[in-house]
């Protein structure tokens, strides 16, 4: 993630007006002049600042080598820029995460919807297992929003199909409405929204309810909390901390499989707090009934309200929120521009994973390109980003692969898209697979011919022509081909 992802909300004032988060996209901007892109993407995007209650403010770098590389090159320069612009002048010192948090151990309580403590441009999704869930003691409004990001909020979520119905019932659920069903449970593979939506959940219903306890947690969180209040002899307070919640939301519940007593204390948990009417979020990377490593009964109950899926996104999606990705960019002055569709398409096919790939690959072409991404080519990109991403020879995909998966997902033998039958349930099927031979192989269209039981490459030219077409107008196939290219990356 770049510095982009962590500066999108400040909420503290400065004497100047403008707060932590504005102050550092300004002096961000400069030093990604003055330092040039390969520094910058390196040491300062993945850096943050951050203030701490005695309102002192740090510079937050993921590691501590990118913090002593930012003390040596860089700290006098910030503390140049920022005294230009924090009315408070306040002198910056640079410090790692882990370090930061140890000596800033207090998790962000809400208040009214906000963080109350002064935490902006997290360095890193703040995620991490903490060995507490959060103070049980600080009475009614103490609201838990340990683990919470910013940036995921109902207003940065993207619909689409394949999201429709979870987001539905998401603004449902934070909306305290009542009537919907108890738990809710959203499962999907990884990197299309899940943690996005619970995040945002969070948010909002903390925001219409101030004096609601809600609570957000992963299960691996869980999991380390509970060990710890074993360890400590802390049950009853960690009990406590979860029954007492008005709205409880358990991040990638997977994460407890094979681990039978945290399954127990779910349990537990999840039966004390549905019996009360307090509300229960999950989600996880299949259908609780799928969740073959975790107990039956507590599987049952995971399923006994609404289990709401998470599709993987589509095209249509992924444009979406590419476009929307690089807006936010610009808005921080990180990107100037637009990218033109070609290239974001190209984006979109050389990320075929989740949303979450294609947020990197963003990140990335900013961080290289930012300045100039209006005037950016297709080959432009492909040549950045494969200096840039590294991320190893993709697997090779052969095209008896392609023939032996595209037929099975149609119900077809292998055999069937060589043959010359020209019906539609078989032609079709062939089209697609000659369309990800193109994309997905080095082949020409002559030798996919020849692999397609010795067909001419005009006949392949077209069919790879029909598909590129359908993929824009055809949902379905637009889906098919989605699908088929993730069961071929693996
Ligand atoms: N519809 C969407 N609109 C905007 N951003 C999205 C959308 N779906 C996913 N994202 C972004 O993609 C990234 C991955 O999403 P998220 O972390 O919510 O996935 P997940 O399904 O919880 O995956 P995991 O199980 O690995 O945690 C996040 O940065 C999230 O903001």
């Amino acid at each position: 993630m770049t510095a982009a992802g962590r500066l999108e909300r400040g909420d503290v004032g400065q004497a100047n007006g403008a707060s932590p988060d504005q102050i550092w996209s300004g002096v961000a901007r400069i030093l990604r002049e003055e330092l040039g892109d390969g520094p910058f993407s390196s040491y300062i995007a993945p850096s943050g600042v951050r203030q701490n209650a005695a309102g002192q403010v740090h510079v937050v770098t993921p590691t501590a080598y990118a913090r002593d590389w930012i003390r040596r090159h860089a700290l006098r320069r910030i503390n140049e820029l920022w005294a230009a612009q924090d009315g408070l002048r306040r002198r910056l010192d640079a410090k790692c995460r882990a370090e930061y948090e140890a000596e800033n151990p207090a998790p962000p309580p809400l208040e009214a919807g906000r963080p109350v403590s002064a935490t902006v441009a997290s360095p890193a999704p703040v995620q991490t297992p903490q060995p507490t869930v959060a103070p049980v003691t600080d009475g009614p409004r103490a609201a838990r929003a340990a683990g919470l990001q910013d940036r995921l909020t109902f207003d940065t979520f993207v619909p689409g199909q394949g999201n429709e119905f979870a987001l539905a019932v998401a603004r449902q659920v934070a909306g305290w409405t009542e009537g919907y069903f108890n738990p809710i449970f959203f499962c999907g593979p990884y990197g299309y929204g899940k943690t996005h939506l619970l995040n945002a959940i969070a948010w909002e219903a903390q925001r219409l309810k101030p004096d609601a306890k809600v609570v957000y947690l992963t299960a691996e969180r869980f999991l380390a909390t509970f060990v710890k209040a074993v360890q400590d002899r802390q049950t009853a307070a960690f009990k406590d901390s979860l029954r007492s919640a008005d709205l409880l939301l358990i991040d990638d519940v997977h994460f407890i499989g094979g681990k039978t007593s945290t399954q127990e204390e779910l349990f537990h948990t999840l039966t004390a707090l549905l019996e009360d009417g307090r509300r229960v979020v999950l989600s996880g990377d299949r259908p609780p009934t799928a969740l073959s490593e975790v107990e039956p009964r507590l599987r049952s109950h995971l399923a006994a309200g609404l289990t709401c899926p998470v599709e993987p996104a589509d095209r249509t999606l992924k444009m979406a929120v590419a476009e929307r990705k690089l807006e936010a960019l610009a808005g921080l002055g990180l990107v100037d521009g637009k990218a033109s569709e070609a290239v974001l398409a190209h984006m979109i096919d050389r990320t075929p994973g989740s949303i979450r790939e294609l947020e990197g690959a963003l990140n990335t072409l900013a961080a290289v390109a930012g300045r100039r991404l209006s005037s950016l080519s297709v080959d432009e990109v492909q040549a950045l980003l494969a200096a840039t991403l590294r991320t190893g020879p993709e697997r090779r995909i052969t095209v008896d692969e392609i023939q032996k998966t595209t037929a099975e997902y149609y119900g077809l033998k292998q055999l069937d898209l060589l043959s010359e039958r020209r019906t539609r349930s078989i032609a079709r099927p062939r089209q697609v697979a000659m369309y990800l031979c193109k994309h997905h192989t080095t082949r020409s269209y002559p030798d996919i011919g020849r692999r397609f039981g010795g067909r001419d490459h005009t006949t392949v030219l077209h069919g790879v022509r029909q598909i590129e077409k359908l993929i824009t107008a055809d949902a379905q196939i637009a889906k098919d081909v989605e699908a088929l290219v993730r069961k071929l990356r693996g």
